[in-house]
This record gives C-alpha cells, sequence and structure tokens, in this order.
C-alpha cells in the first residue's frame, strides 16, 4: 500500500483549457476545480466564453488543449453520452421536452434514458418497478404531482423549466449543468425556482451559467468569473463582489446598474434629509 493517500478527488476540475474557433481563441487557458457538493455561478460579461466552457465539460465541443476531469478521470474528447453515463448531466431547453408525453413519462424517459435501459429487454423489464418509484418520488419533488398526466405542452413555462431539470437530475448524475435557468421568469417565479432547484440538487455539484445576480447570489456558494476566456476568480460571493480585479473588469458596472433603481429611491430619500439638515 502507498504511504500517501491520495486526495480526494475534485468533482469536477478544468485545467488550463483552452478552445479555438478558426484563428480565434475563445477559451485562453481556463481552470477551475469544484469541490463536491459545491454550487457554482459561472458569470461574465457577453461572449467571455461562459457557453462555450459548458460545451466543453459537457462534450458537445472538444478542447484545443488542457484536460477537463470528472471525479479524477479525464472526460475531454469524449461523446456527450459517455460524459452522461459517467455522471454528468447538462439542462436541455424546453424545446427538447417530449411535448405530446405526459409530465410523468417525459421524467420515466429521462431516468430509464440514464440507466441504460435500451441494451436489454430484460434488464428494461427489471428496472421498469424501480424507475415508475422513482419517477413518482421525483414528482413530488418537483411539485408537479398535480400536473402527472398532462402533456408537457399543456404546462407553464416555469412548470416546463421544472420538468427539464427534473429530466436532468432523473439519472442521477452527481455533476449538474444549468444553463440559465430561471430565465423568462417573472420575479416571483424565480423566488420559488431557486429554492426548488436547491432541494432537488441537495447533495450534489451544481453548476450554472447565470447573468441575473439575484439568482447568482439566491444560489451559489461560490461564483466563478469568465473574462475574455479566462477564470479569473474563483470564489465565495461576499470575496468574489470585494474582488478589484473583478469589479473593474466586470462586476462593478453590472452590480450598479442592477442597484441603479433602487438607489434612485435611496437618494431620492437622502436629498431631503440634506434640504432638511440645511435649513
Ligand atoms: N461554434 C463557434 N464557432 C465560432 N465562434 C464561436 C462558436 N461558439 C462560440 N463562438 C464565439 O465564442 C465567443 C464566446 O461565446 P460564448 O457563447 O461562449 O460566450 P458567453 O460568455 O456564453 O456569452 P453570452 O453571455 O452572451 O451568452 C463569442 O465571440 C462567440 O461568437
Amino acid at each position: 500500500m502507498s504511504a500517501t493517500t491520495p486526495a480526494t478527488p475534485y468533482a469536477l476540475e478544468l485545467r488550463e483549457l483552452r478552445k479555438s474557433f478558426g484563428k480565434t481563441e475563445i477559451i485562453r487557458g481556463a481552470s477551475l476545480a469544484v469541490q463536491k457538493g459545491e454550487r457554482v455561478a459561472i458569470i461574465g460579461p457577453n461572449g467571455a466564453g461562459k457557453s462555450t466552457l459548458f460545451n466543453l465539460i459537457s462534450g458537445r465541443l472538444t478542447p484545443s488543449s488542457g484536460e477537463v476531469l470528472l471525479g479524477g478521470q479525464r472526460i475531454d474528447g469524449s461523446k456527450p453520452y459517455e460524459i452522461n453515463r459517467l455522471g454528468l448531466a447538462r439542462s436541455f431547453q424546453v424545446s427538447n421536452l417530449f411535448s405530446k408525453l405526459s409530465v410523468f413519462e417525459n421524467l420515466r424517459c429521462g431516468l430509464l434514458w440514464s440507466t441504460g435501459y435500451r441494451y436489454t429487454f430484460l434488464r428494461f423489464l427489471a428496472n421498469l418497478h424501480d424507475a415508475n418509484e422513482r419517477t413518482e418520488q421525483l414528482l413530488r419533488m418537483l411539485q408537479l404531482e398535480k400536473r402527472r398526466d398532462d402533456l408537457a405542452m399543456n404546462l407553464t413555462y416555469a412548470e416546463q423549466r421544472a420538468l427539464e431539470i427534473g429530466i436532468t437530475i432523473a439519472g442521477g448524475a452527481d455533476v449538474i449543468l444549468l444553463d440559465e435557468p430561471t430565465a423568462g421568469m417573472s420575479k416571483s417565479e424565480t423566488a420559488h425556482f431557486i429554492a426548488l432547484i436547491k432541494e432537488v440538487t441537495r447533495g450534489k455539484t451544481l453548476l450554472t451559467v447565470e447573468h441575473d445576480m439575484g439568482v447568482v447570489f439566491g444560489l451559489a456558494d461560490k461564483i466563478a468569473v469568465v473574462v475574455y476566456g479566462q477564470v479569473i476568480a474563483f470564489d465565495t460571493p461576499e470575496k468574489v463582489r470585494a474582488n478589484p480585479a473583478v469589479q473593474q473588469a466586470y462586476l462593478g458596472s453590472v452590480l450598479a446598474q442592477n442597484q441603479a433603481n433602487a438607489g434612485l429611491q435611496a437618494a431620492g430619500h437622502q436629498m431631503e434629509g440634506a434640504e432638511h439638515a440645511a435649513h
């Protein structure tokens, strides 16, 4: 036996990842190490390379150089379904739901697909009972029990997003990638949905690409700031918010913009106060 105990591998690790499209390098040596169970929001300006990073992690794109490791195992160069089998699932857009299947059937398909039922019919039968039970559990978790037998196409937008996340987690992957999970939702739907995501991904490692700072600060244990194809900061929300390099490159302007409206009202009150003091 070796005298040194190997350290627990990261749930997901990017090592000096690079990706060029033609002559243009878009990902320029991005590194990131995510611990098991962490919830990470990837933020950054438009065109910084966030979606490209997601595509490199999930196998949709192959890196020009560098490594992607899932639980310590190299996955760069593997196909998306192989990466999925190894325990990484990525959310799909609503349009990828089976619109003419019921909510229950959509979830069960997601579950059976990831458990590899299609190899043999006997395995399919053996899995079916378990799959039905697990699907019922998921329905409860997603708060979609009342919609169990409705067709996916008849759900509200927020319910479709919930179903899509349900399908993503159905196969039991440990690492989940969600692309702007609350995009297009109202404020109250968003708040509810953040709580739902936290609930259904408890204990899992979660990465989201997110533009909405409310969602970022509500959901993430850590924030990875991507600027010009590199991860320029990776830390807790408080530390990222206070990081001068992040302020300068990105967050300062975004937060300033987000707070502008609220700030106007506060400024109004301060002005009133100042006028009273002057008199
Ligand atoms: N397949 C591709 N071929 C050529 N260029 C691409 C390809 N995919 C992405 N790009 C370019 O890479 C850059 C980064 O794009 P990407 O979508 O990763 O950024 P992003 O940070 O997700 O942006 P946004 O926040 O606007 O969604 C962009 O300039 C984009 O045009």
